[in-house]
């Protein structure tokens, strides 16, 4: 059962329990570029308690540096080191773990960030933003060069995907063998600032269903994600809190890495998931209407 907090003592305790708060960014703090009320105080009253701050997205259209830029144009301190994201979670995987030889490259269906982190790890790569890919043309086998250098397939969510994309995809992960398909997450709906819009789970699928084949998903709840912060930053599970408003990716991703969960119910979850007859088996230490809710310990 999940506790309910709401009075400001609640949240004073809830504060001084913690000293790591690994923060989600959609649906908790920002829903597109439009910020959740109080996010900003409550992120500022925690670092002057000295609290350790991490933002932890799975949001790949943007490089750590970029949302650098977002939290700067937002108003909300956030330093490149506290940041991570699938997208350089997934340029770490390949770079760490699949080592390609350095003739190898990656088929990208996804946007800007995600190429940018895999320039930092220096993964050649071809797809994604390309114009060329970027096209309502059909698409022609014919006349499709394979590239046999092509040993992964990476998708994120790409606002710009097409057949084309697609088609090329699933040509190498069926003719260049041991092709690696991953995913940088797979939520299947993102919270715009206008709304719900299909998520990266959903650019995914069409692969997916076309391979018969799941592929290898590196964010939130992976523990690949876990990986790559606990490689740069040290913290006392005990002592860490996951902030988020997906129960499948951040409370998921919480609890299978030891910390405590605090939901909020500003993006994907809202009441009726966590209650009533068809309430979610997930279930998160803590629930609580709004990361602005936390500012009422300085009232
Ligand atoms: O479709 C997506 O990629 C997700 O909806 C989105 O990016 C989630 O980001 P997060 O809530 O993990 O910051
Ligand atoms: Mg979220």
């Amino acid at each position: 059962m999940s506790r309910r907090l709401s009075s400001s003592s609640d949240y004073a305790e809830l504060i001084d329990k913690y000293d790591t708060w690994m923060f989600d960014c959609d649906g908790v703090l920002w829903q597109g570029d439009n910020l959740i009320e109080g996010a900003v105080q409550v992120l500022q009253l925690l670092r002057e308690r000295k609290k350790k701050v991490l933002f932890v997205t799975n949001n790949a259209t943007k490089s750590r540096k970029s949302y650098k830029k977002k939290f700067d144009n937002l108003g909300v301190e956030a330093h490149v080191d506290e940041i991570y994201g699938s997208a350089y979670a997934t340029a770490v995987y390949i770079s760490s773990v699949l080592k390609l030889p350095k003739e190898k490259k990656v088929y990208v269906i996804g946007m800007a960030g995600l190429e940018e982190e895999l320039r930092e790890e220096g993964i050649p790569y071809i797809g994604g933003t390309d114009p060329a890919d970027i096209t309502l043309e059909s698409f022609s086998l014919e006349h499709f060069d394979l590239d046999p250098n092509v040993a992964a397939v990476v998708c994120g969510l790409d606002t710009t995907v097409n057949y084309t994309k697609l088609s090329k995809a699933f040509q190498y992960l069926t003719r260049n063998p041991g092709c690696h398909f991953l995913v940088t997450n797979e939520d299947s709906t993102y919270p715009s600032g206008h709304g719900l819009l299909p998520g990266a789970g959903a650019i995914s699928a069409p692969l997916r269903y076309a391979l018969g084949k799941d592929p290898t998903s590196i964010g939130k709840p992976a523990k690949t994600m876990l990986d790559c912060i606990q490689a740069k930053v040290h913290y006392d599970p005990t002592r860490t809190i996951m902030v988020g408003d997906r129960l499948n990716t951040d409370i998921l991703f919480g609890q299978a890495g030891g910390v405590s969960t605090l939901l909020v119910l500003t993006g994907i979850t809202s009441e009726k998931d966590i209650t009533g007859p068809n309430a979610s088996t997930i279930v998160p230490d803590f629930v609580t209407s709004s990361i602005g809710d936390l500012r009422s310990i300085d009232k």
